[in-house]
């Protein structure tokens, strides 16, 4: 019976199947594209799309996106979509918006993108900056959020900080030239010290060293390069010509898994030996040998390594762009060490108490994140649903690129914004003070920095404590003319108030003692006197820890040049 069953013929010519595929593709998008947009509102402004391409090519990626970005906002507005290859993209650029959709809306403007370049190339899915929901992003955040909150930042991670900073003022007595690498020492210690009771005390140290590579090779700002707009480019073999962003993703890959491992394989022999100094890692360890909080091994180093990875490169770049604002505006400079001379007075150094008393101070940490924002596109976020905004519509999986540099240069905020100019954050004659840049500066929303508290402390206590003792001053050629410093964050002198060290060298006695040769020079080019010489060193040596080597002088040699003998070498720097 079933033989004599004919079928139709449903054979057709391919050009007519390939127009039916083609139809029925066509109405299904735009069904569903109804389905989800049942209002048909327009995307947010931008600029126009092309055939096939969209805004690929206005998409930019080629270097300081956050200035492109801006000068597109001039155009078409403070929110601005793009959509090239599948991809949705929206640019924030004012505080506006950045609170209407990350703040207010942060339920579904959090999660992070796929961002194939830092996940799938260089395999960063354990790192929190990027983790996405289902990366397990909440239980990553929960634990760095808790141990980062400000009152345990307060009670517990001031004293090494304190302790940290006054390293750094004896470190850049000795080689003030060298004032960049004695400032990424000093945050990678305080970030070891705090992650993994690892005592760091030169530049040289393994994990400072490791880090200094992870930053060096890793560069492109999340959601910046071509691979994250093409995924597809994450294929093509290493050896490929142009394809050198692979080789150089294989090689963060391994520095960043060493990064992670290393400490932590030391802290879990030093529990091991009994003989771990407590920090956040030996806790969550310990917790879990417990039974206390039972926390997955991958998880406590991921959190180790993402505090290390995150904190330390952040506030070497806050500081860097404070010892170049400083070079360039020495009235400001004046301004803030008359209120440390008031406030603070030349026998101690600046203590957190004293924070409240030193509102000029505090202005140049506000102006210092704002001035050259730090991570001036922030970190992208991503939408997890279909959303509406000033009548227009966005759909879900949009990626956010938040321009946090267009933020703090609004001039609506920050009249002359490319200024450097702490007074806007005082309160003069009644007038209301620029608003916080900290709201902007740390991200927004659920992923708002959770080290802000730690880091503005840091900045803070940095900045008093340097400006306290040191002058910093522009480089002069050789005739004398202030060297023009360029904006790449790598130049400035730094001097002791009043006195310019020029040199340090070691030497020993004819009795074998060790002993510092200084030259100096007062700001007229004068012989300081000793007295003034030693009230230098003295306030740099104001600290627990290296109270115990003392200077004492030995003679003054002519063209400023001083011996000191250092009395108690207990401890080698
Ligand atoms: C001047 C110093 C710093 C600045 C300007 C800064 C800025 C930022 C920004 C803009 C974000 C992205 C927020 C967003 O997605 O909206 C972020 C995330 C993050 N920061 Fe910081 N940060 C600094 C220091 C630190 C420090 C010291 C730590 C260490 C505790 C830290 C840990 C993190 C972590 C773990 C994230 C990822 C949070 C998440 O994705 O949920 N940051 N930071």
């Amino acid at each position: 019976m079933f033989a004599d069953l004919k079928l139709p013929n449903l054979q057709l010519s391919w050009p007519v199947t390939v127009l039916a595929i083609v139809a029925a593709l066509i109405l299904r998008s735009t069904w569903l594209r109804f389905k989800r947009n049942p209002r048909q509102l327009p995307y947010p402004p931008g600029p126009p799309r092309r055939f096939l391409l969209g805004n690929l090519a206005d998409i930019p990626t080629k270097g300081y996106e956050w200035l492109a970005y801006a000068k597109l906002a001039e155009k078409y507005g403070d929110v601005m979509y793009f959509k090239a290859i599948g991809k949705s993209i929206l640019s924030i650029n004012s505080y506006a918006v950045a609170n209407d959709l990350l703040e207010k809306k942060g339920a579904i403007y959090s999660d992070r993108p796929r961002l194939p370049m830092l996940k799938e190339v260089i395999g960063w899915t354990w790192n929190l900056v990027v983790q996405s929901y289902s990366e397990g992003f909440a239980v990553h955040r929960r634990i760095v959020q808790q141990r980062f909150q400000a009152h345990i930042v307060a009670k517990e991670y001031r004293p090494i900080m304190a302790l940290e900073v006054r390293i750094l003022l004896f470190n850049l007595h000795n080689r003030p030239d060298a004032f960049l690498r004695h400032v990424k020492r000093m945050a990678a210690a305080v970030i070891m010290m705090i992650s993994y009771g690892h005592r760091v005390t030169s530049d040289q140290d393994e994990y400072v060293r490791l880090a200094e590579k992870v930053r060096e090779t890793a560069s492109g700002a999340p959601g910046s390069v071509l691979v994250d707009f093409m995924p597809i480019l994450k294929y093509i073999p290493s050896w490929f010509p142009g394809a050198g962003f692979k080789r150089k993703a294989m090689v963060v890959r391994q520095l960043s898994a060493a990064m992670r491992d290393r400490p932590y394989a030391e802290i879990q022999a030093r529990l091991n030996a009994g003989t771990a100094i407590p920090s956040l890692v030996s806790s969550l360890i310990e917790e879990n040998m417990s039974g206390e909080n039972v926390i997955d091994e991958q998880v406590i180093k991921n959190v180790g390594g993402v505090i290390y990875a995150a904190g330390a490169d952040t506030t070497v770049t806050a500081l860097t762009n404070f010892f170049l604002a400083m070079a360039l505006h020495p009235a400001v400079q004046e301004r803030a060490q008359e209120e440390l001379d008031r406030v603070v007075g030349s026998k101690r150094l600046p203590e957190f108490a004293d924070r409240s008393d030193l509102p000029f101070v505090s202005a140049v940490v506000k102006e210092t994140l704002r001035w050259k924002p730090v991570t001036p596109l922030g970190v992208v976020h991503c939408l997890t649903e279909d959303d509406e905004y000033r009548g227009t519509y966005i759909p879900k999986r949009t990626v956010v690129v938040p321009n946090i540099a267009a933020m703090l240069h609004d001039e609506n905020d920050y009249t002359r914004p490319a200024d450097f100019d702490p007074v806007r954050f005082l309160s003069v004659d009644g007038t209301s003070p620029a608003p916080d840049p900290a709201r902007a500066a740390f991200g927004f929303g659920r992923r708002v920095c959770p080290g802000r508290f730690f880091a503005d402390d840091q900045l803070f206590i940095t900045i008093a404590s340097v400006l306290q003792v040191f002058n910093i001053i522009r480089p002069v050629d050789a005739s004398g003319h202030p060297v023009e410093l360029k904006v790449d964050w790598a130049s400035g002198i730094v001097a002791f108030r009043n006195i310019t060290i020029k040199a340090l060298r070691n030497f020993r006695t004819s009795q074998g003692e060790m002993g510092v040769t200084i030259e100096a020079q007062d700001q007229s080019g004068r012989l300081p006197s000793h007295a003034d010489l030693f009230k230098a060193l003295w306030i740099i040596l104001t600290c627990k820890s290296i109270q115990k080597i003392k200077f004492s002088l030995i003679e003054g040699l002519p063209g400023g040049t001083f011996h000191s003998k250092v009395e108690d070498t207990s401890l080698a720097w």
